[in-house]
């Protein structure tokens, strides 16, 4: 088990009907707190399945006390994430089975949040381990640099009230085939509020434990309760679903290479993108998966045949030593640069990190920027690629915006295109004070629910004037203020240099690319089901 499924209820826990809890447990015992104890733990099950909210298992509950049990219950639930790594670390769940888990939490709840201050009862079961958990609770108090638990984030606690985002891997399954076995195992598929960005949040935020959602923007991702573990289920034993961040997601759907075209994945291990990517392409087509790392890249295959993806070959080579001339990559159409970065936006890892010193973050920022960029540039140079998306899950400008601005500067044959050409449902962009910032797509993990991502979509440009034989001049952003400028359809305006700018061309060309634009067929919305024309390929 990874530490990450500590923090999930496993489906078999969730059904419903929900089994009875221990009938020790159940029974009212006459002494008033081992009574409140089995009241809480019944409540939170009912909470925790998705049966009740805390209000109503609390007013359901025939316990009399009702101020005493709101208290317990509600201290529980909002201390539940901490209480949950404390339980799994100190490996107390799996020797005290006598213990139901919503037992467990409301005793640990009391024993280190809490009163309990003798064995009483049932508190006789958790009072055995309080040395154990004591010593749990100070790393853990240590590790999120607080003094004390009343310093601990209550509830929304970051990274670990995400929803559970499945892909259905459509190499092997479908939409349908996913949704009939949830539905057959009693979850429920529920419409949002309303159909906007705003109102799928608004209705993620406060979904039930056996409810599921199909993403708003993402083809074939489904969204469930984060405390839905996927991890040992049928259907990801079988590939036919694959646990994935929404936001990861994002950067292949924006790549979305056609079903035929020749792809990079430059830096592919361990491969999740390269089998969404394929699972796009109808795995047909060619995808090289380069990663430098050969354990990764081993990794990387497994988990590619396991996902029945059959178009990709893994690469184990540092892709900068992959000539653009070399025949067998030449061809690439797409190539998806998604390298080492901080990290910073996956929110399970931000409260881990250790604090390095301002100094020292900011060398390593520089460091992980030139990397990246290296691998950027390499990528616009290979000479028959349309479409390079750039991703990291990092929140720093310093890898996001500064790494695209700086690789445009070198290369005039790119142009930024903006993400919401091709997702317009998404609302979420890059720093305003660069001027690519506007045109980038950035999730914010409060805001989007998902962990904190940046994609860049880049295509190669050809200017009018190279296409009537005028000399093909410098590229510059408009706007040396620094400031965003967005231009129409939102993309960074492109200036022919001075010599050779004829305003009358530049009207023609900016008539022409609205064409394109409105007759441009493809949207990133459309089905992963659907056929892809070639027309977009060749583009
Ligand atoms: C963020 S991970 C990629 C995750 C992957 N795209 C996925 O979705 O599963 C970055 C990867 O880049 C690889 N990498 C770093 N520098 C590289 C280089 N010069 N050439 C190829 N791979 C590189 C690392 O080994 C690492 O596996």
């Amino acid at each position: 088990m990874s530490e990450g499924e500590a923090n999930d209820v496993s489906l078999e826990d969730a059904p419903a009907a929900g089994k009875p809890q221990n009938k020790a447990e159940r029974s009212s015992t006459g002494d008033i707190t081992t009574d409140v104890y089995a009241a809480a733990a019944e409540c939170l099950d009912a909470v925790l399945k998705g049966r009740a909210s805390v209000k109503s298992a609390i007013f359901n509950s025939p316990f009399p006390e009702k101020r005493f049990l709101m208290a317990i219950t509600q201290k529980t639930m909002d201390n539940l994430v901490h209480i949950k790594r404390i339980a799994y670390k100190s490996n107390l769940l799996k020797q005290e089975t006598r213990l139901s888990k919503s037992m467990a939490y409301v005793l640990i709840y009391d024993l280190l949040f809490g009163e309990m201050k003798r064995a009483r009862g049932i508190a006789g079961l958790i009072w055995r381990y309080r040395k154990a958990l004591n010593e749990e609770m100070q790393k853990y108090l240590k590790e999120n640099e607080v003094q004390d638990v009343s310093q601990l984030k209550k509830g929304d606690q970051k990274g670990l009230q995400h929803p559970r985002y499945i892909r259905v891997n459509t190499i092997l399954s479908s939409r349908d085939e996913v949704e009939k076995t949830l539905k057959n195992e009693g979850f429920i598929l529920k419409e949002y509020e309303a159909q906007s960005q705003k109102g799928f949040l608004k209705s993620i935020r406060k979904m039930g434990a056996r409810s599921f959602y199909h993403d708003y923007h993402v083809p074939n991702v489904v969204v469930l309760n984060p405390m839905i573990n996927f991890y040992n289920h049928e259907l990801e034993k079988t590939g036919k679903i694959v646990v994935q961040d929404k936001a990861s997601c994002l950067a292949s759907l924006l790549l979305n290479p056609p079903a035929g075209s020749t792809v990079i994945d430059a830096c592919a291990a361990p491969g999740m993108k390269t089998s969404h990517l394929a699972a796009l392409m109808e795995n047909q087509g060619k995808i090289f998966a380069v990663d430098l790392d050969a354990e990764r890249c081993k990794r990387m295959e497994k988990s590619l045949q396991h996902y029945g993806v059959t178009c990709a070959t893994t690469i184990n080579e540092d892709f900068l030593k992959i000539s653009p001339q070399n025949e067998r990559f030449s061809a690439a159409s797409h190539i998806l640069v998604d390298p080492t970065c901080s990290g910073s936006g996956v929110t399970s890892r931000t409260n881990k990190q250790n604090r390095q010193s301002k100094k020292e973050e900011r060398e390593r920022l520089q460091k992980l920027k030139h990397l990246q960029m290296t691998l950027l540039k390499h990528a616009l140079s290979f000479p028959n690629v349309q479409r390079v998306v750039y991703a990291t899950c990092s929140i720093s400008p310093e890898e996001d915006e500064e790494v695209v601005q700086e690789a445009l500067k070198s290369n005039s044959q790119f142009i930024l295109r903006p993400y919401s050409k091709y997702l317009p449902k998404w609302k979420g962009c890059g720093k305003p004070r660069y001027s690519v910032g506007p045109n980038c797509l950035r999730s914010f993990p409060e805001k989007h629910l998902t962990n904190g991502f940046f994609v860049a979509v880049m295509e190669r440009y050809v200017p009018l004037a190279q296409e009537e034989g005028l000399v093909d001049g410098e590229v510059k952003e408009v706007g040396d203020s620094g400031k965003a400028e967005p231009g129409e359809n939102g993309e960074v305006k492109i200036e022919q240099p001075v010599t050779d700018w004829n305003p009358a061309k530049d009207k023609r060309r900016k008539r022409k690319r609205k064409h394109e634009d409105t007759t441009e067929h493809w949207s990133a919305e459309k089905s992963s089901q659907s056929k892809p024309s070639a027309k977009r390929n060749k583009k």
